[in-house]
């Protein structure tokens, strides 16, 4: 992992994703699904994911889901039960409610928030399967009350044959009665535009790779969207105190997802930016998956030295990191000046996986500097809300000529109209009564 001054490490990150010919690919498969259909859809699971599918194939019966807790050990269950727990305790803590206020003049103003009706939801499962994703995309959407979630995942996952058994039992233990097993750039196509056997959905959430981040962005507009949240990136802020063993250790949790994974120290200790190199270097041997942790930290890592505490806060704030953790000897002290993050970890005890799997806040969060302006999923991404105006005779005959002015000034002499004519009415009507 190789050292920086602050002043030679280029902070104006890419916003475009992903590489012309990645583009370019995405682009064609959502073009042939949107075309095609169930046609395209399995020739592209043939091709991409190995796995030869017929169109009745493609949804994951009920029996494949209760099936699966044969394959996994009780240990899991019981796990995945009080992630589950502690995941809906958090999230309901966001839930809206409707709200109506009665004025003075007898109108009444108010929003409505009802949950979307469809969405769909993509649980990555091409380098590794990821369970903890089932619930994080899940339960918010349950929390809102959406009554139809739509969930798609690779279809051999994690290289085996078949879907992950995990990844089953964690949709099961959410309550998922919907599952398609098609991955990649054309399953956010086959949700967006719907397929013969899919049925298209208003609004697609979850993490994945490139593929999925790129096609995701490609479909916006047809559907809604979370945010990107492709692959997954930390940043360390840490000072002198910082313990080298778990600053490696957390820089490499992330990095080992994706060789397009990003992780970067960020440290006013130049004794800590060798140790935590040597740290990196030594632990990285022992990882199952060093080819890909190994891709990212040469490709995508760092460690930028700066003056101050000051100076890597404001680092931190321009690469605008899905992940921050921050190790300093006092924390709190910082947190609050930190604009720019999906999710801040603060001190030596809050490692990241800590948010990855169990604390409670969602792990699907924007990443290539998208977290200046979206955040991670939550129920409010499951929602929409319209506006109630019920305006009383009272206060248009009271409001109306400032309506009237504000309309004729945009030239829109219809609107004004709009409300002239009900003047006009209901004030002959008054004179004509007294
Ligand atoms: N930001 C977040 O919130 C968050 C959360 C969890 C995981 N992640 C990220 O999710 C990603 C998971 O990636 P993954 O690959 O393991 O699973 P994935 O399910 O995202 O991608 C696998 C799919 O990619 C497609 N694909 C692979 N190579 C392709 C190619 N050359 N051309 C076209 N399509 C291709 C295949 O269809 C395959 O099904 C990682 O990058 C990880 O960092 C991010
Ligand atoms: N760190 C990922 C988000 O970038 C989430 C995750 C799932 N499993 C392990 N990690
Ligand atoms: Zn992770």
């Amino acid at each position: 992992m190789k050292i920086v001054p602050a002043r030679e490490f280029d902070l104006k990150r890419e916003v475009e994703y992903g590489t012309p010919e990645q583009n370019e690919t995405v682009r064609r498969i959502v073009s042939d699904i949107r075309r095609e259909g169930d046609g395209a859809l399995l020739r592209y699971t043939e091709q991409l994911d190995r796995t030869k599918l017929t169109a009745a194939g493609l949804r994951v019966p009920q029996e494949e889901l209760q099936a699966a807790y044969a394959a996994v050990e009780p240990s899991f269950v019981t796990a995945i039960r009080q992630a589950a727990a502690n995941i809906r305790a958090f999230h309901e803590k966001q839930k809206r409610n409707s709200w109506m206020d009665w004025q003075p003049d007898g109108s009444l103003l108010g929003q409505v928030i009802r949950p979307l009706k469809r969405v769909g939801v993509y649980v990555p499962g091409g380098k590794a399967a990821y369970p903890s994703s089932v619930l994080m995309n899940v339960i918010p959407a349950q929390v809102a009350g959406v009554p139809e979630i739509v969930m798609v995942t690779p279809p051999s996952t994690n290289g085996g044959e078949g879907i992950n058994p995990y990844i089953l039992v964690a949709a099961a233990e959410a309550g998922v009665n919907e599952m398609y097993r098609v991955g990649g750039a054309q399953a956010i196509a086959a949700l967006a535009y719907g397929t013969e056997s899919i049925a298209p959905v208003d609004k697609i959430c979850g993490p994945g790779n490139i593929y999925v981040a790129l096609a995701k962005r490609e479909v916006y507009g047809a559907v809604d969207i979370d945010s990107i949240a492709g692959p997954s990136e930390i940043v360390v802020l840490a000072d002198e105190t910082a313990n080298p063993v778990y600053v490696a250790a957390d820089l490499l949790s992330q990095a080992e997802h994706d060789e397009m994974a990003s992780a970067i120290l960020v440290t006013t200790s130049a004794v800590l930016a060798e140790a935590v190199q040597a740290e990196v270097s030594r632990q990285l041997e022992a990882l199952p998956r060093k080819a890909i942790a190994a891709a990212s930290v040469e490709q995508y890592g760092a460690i930028i030295v700066v003056d101050s505490i000051d100076e890597g806060i404001d680092v931190v704030n321009r690469l605008a990191p899905e992940h921050l953790e921050i190790l300093v000897q006092e924390p709190m002290a910082y947190a609050g000046r930190i604009e720019n993050a999906g999710a801040i970890f603060l001190g030596p005890y809050s490692s990241e996986p800590v948010g990855d799997y169990f604390a409670g806040p969602n792990h699907i969060i924007p990443t290539n500097g998208t977290a200046r302006f979206s955040s991670p999923v939550d129920v409010d991404d499951f929602i929409k809300k319209s506006s109630l105006i019920y305006y009383s005779k009272e206060a248009l005959l009271h409001n109306g000529a400032a309506i009237i002015e504000l309309a004729r000034h945009e030239g829109l002499e219809g609107h004004a109209r709009a409300i002239a004519v009900r003047l006009e009415q209901e004030g002959k009507a008054e004179s004509d009564n007294g």
